[in-house]
């Protein structure tokens, strides 16, 4: 993150150090940008479907991202994908919502373990931390500025994404069947029950019984996973901001329980896992424009078909990796539209607690420069990846950190605000 921050690793090491030699071997928040977020009926109405995309620009002069209601094959309105992940987010706020709103969230239970054990959760603990630290530098030291449970809680979760992510992107992928992921989720449900499998998920085990955190964006990302071993094609921007919530909006969901919403944040609890999801679809889809090519040459188009053919694009000029006019116009769109995400996603940072803002910043700022770098490569992510120089990487540290002194107080103009 800075997903440099987030480094893809090599398979060989995954499969090694997060102990998937076992036979376990194993990528969602937005609404309309700018519609008042005051409850899910209250909310514009609006289907892509409808009109051309260029029609929407000139009609609205700006992007609209998602529709609350969209036509299927046959033609009948159905609830769209950001209205079923919206439930998600209601579910997922309701769970904090009558926690204390303060910097020290946790309840830190009298440990009811076995002598030894606690010695034991400390190594599970320390050994997410490195995984984290090898594979996330930058969003590892981020975390050093948590307070200590939200720090190790934060690492916990890291390495259960990574562990399931691996499962269909690493080395054992070609070999991972639903089943395998049917038997991960069976894992993850013992998980949650205090039933760990290993030590790895006997930190996840011990974190989400000291936060609020629920199961469902975990099983959402098994869900993803599953989704990337059928689909090789989106219809529609519809299907893929689902495919965004399942693999990346789900950890924004995650992480939000355990970094905390400040005490002095007047923003709804609601907006503020919005903008959480938010963030994962905006990195999802900055990841999906970043690496074009390389899943062309794994017969992978993750960008939707509906907008490619209005372009006058089709899957053969995807595959033959010629930068045209016609490229070019439908990459600015695409662009747009990840920024509204960013956009979106700027307004629940400030109203996240002190210590989670700089990482957050951090991994939005860096991560989002990956899109001015496909600009700055004239449109060529057929053989050029986009990457953010370490000169920039560093100059946005600081600048993450100034954000981040920014409190939800000083920040009255927000549009999260409880209404
Ligand atoms: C502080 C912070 C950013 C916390 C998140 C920590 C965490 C638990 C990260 C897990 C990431 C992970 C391993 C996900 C597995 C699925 C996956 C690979 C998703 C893609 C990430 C990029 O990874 P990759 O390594 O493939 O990328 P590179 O090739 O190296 O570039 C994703 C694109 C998505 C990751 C999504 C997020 C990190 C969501 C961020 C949102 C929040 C942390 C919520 C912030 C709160 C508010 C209110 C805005």
């Amino acid at each position: 993150m800075a997903f440099s921050l987030l480094r893809v690793v090599s398979s060989i090491e995954i499969s090694a150090g997060l102990g998937f030699a076992d036979s376990d071997s194993s990528r969602y928040a937005g609404r309309l940008l700018g519609s008042k977020f005051v409850g899910k009926n209250s909310r514009k109405k609006e289907s892509w479907s409808f009109y051309s995309l260029h029609d929407k620009l000139k009609k609205h002069g700006k992007l609209p991202v998602l529709s609350s209601l969209v036509a299927n094959t046959a033609g009948e309105v159905v609830m769209s994908s950001e209205q079923k992940v919206y439930d998600v987010v209601l579910k997922q706020a309701a769970l904090v919502k009558d926690q204390k709103r303060s910097e020290i969230v946790v309840d830190v239970k009298p440990d009811m373990v076995i002598p030894g054990t606690m010695y034991l959760l400390k190594e599970a603990y320390d050994r997410c931390g490195e995984v984290c630290a090898e594979y996330a530098k930058t969003f590892y030291l981020g975390t050093l500025l948590m307070t200590p449970e939200r720090r190790r809680a934060i690492w916990a979760i890291y390495v259960w994404c990574r562990r399931t992510d691996e499962l269909v992107d690493g080395h054992n992928a070609s070999h991972i069947t639903p089943t395998a992921l049917d038997r991960w989720e069976l894992r993850l449900e013992d998980l949650f029950a205090a039933r760990p499998y290993d030590m790895l998920d006997a930190a996840l085990s011990d974190t989400v019984s000291r936060f609020p955190v629920d199961i469902q964006p975990f099983k959402d990302m098994i869900e993803g996973m599953r989704m990337d071993l059928k689909k090789s094609r989106y219809e529609n921007f519809d299907e893929l901001y689902l495919y965004c919530y399942y693999v990346a909006g789900t950890v924004g969901l995650m992480s939000v329980p355990v970094m905390g919403i400040a005490p002095e944040s007047k923003a709804t609890t609601e907006s503020v896992y919005n903008a959480a999801l938010a963030l994962g679809i905006a990195n999802q889809l900055t990841n999906i424009l970043r690496d074009v090519g390389e899943d062309a040459r794994r017969g992978r188009i993750y960008l939707p078909q509906d907008e490619l053919a209005e372009a006058g694009l089709s899957d053969e000029d995807i595959f033959n990796g010629k930068v045209t006019d016609k490229w070019r116009n439908f990459m600015k769109i695409q662009i747009k539209r990840a920024r509204m995400f960013f956009k979106q996603a700027e307004q629940g940072v400030t109203e996240l607690s002190q210590a989670s803002r700089w990482p957050v910043w951090a991994s939005l700022l860096l991560y989002r420069q990956i899109l001015d770098e496909i600009e700055a490569n004239d449109y060529n992510n057929f053989t050029k990846r986009a990457y953010v120089s370490k000169a920039k990487k560093l100059l946005s540290l600081p600048m993450a950190y100034g954000k981040s002194l920014i409190s939800p107080l000083s920040h009255t103009q927000s549009s999260l605000l409880r209404v």
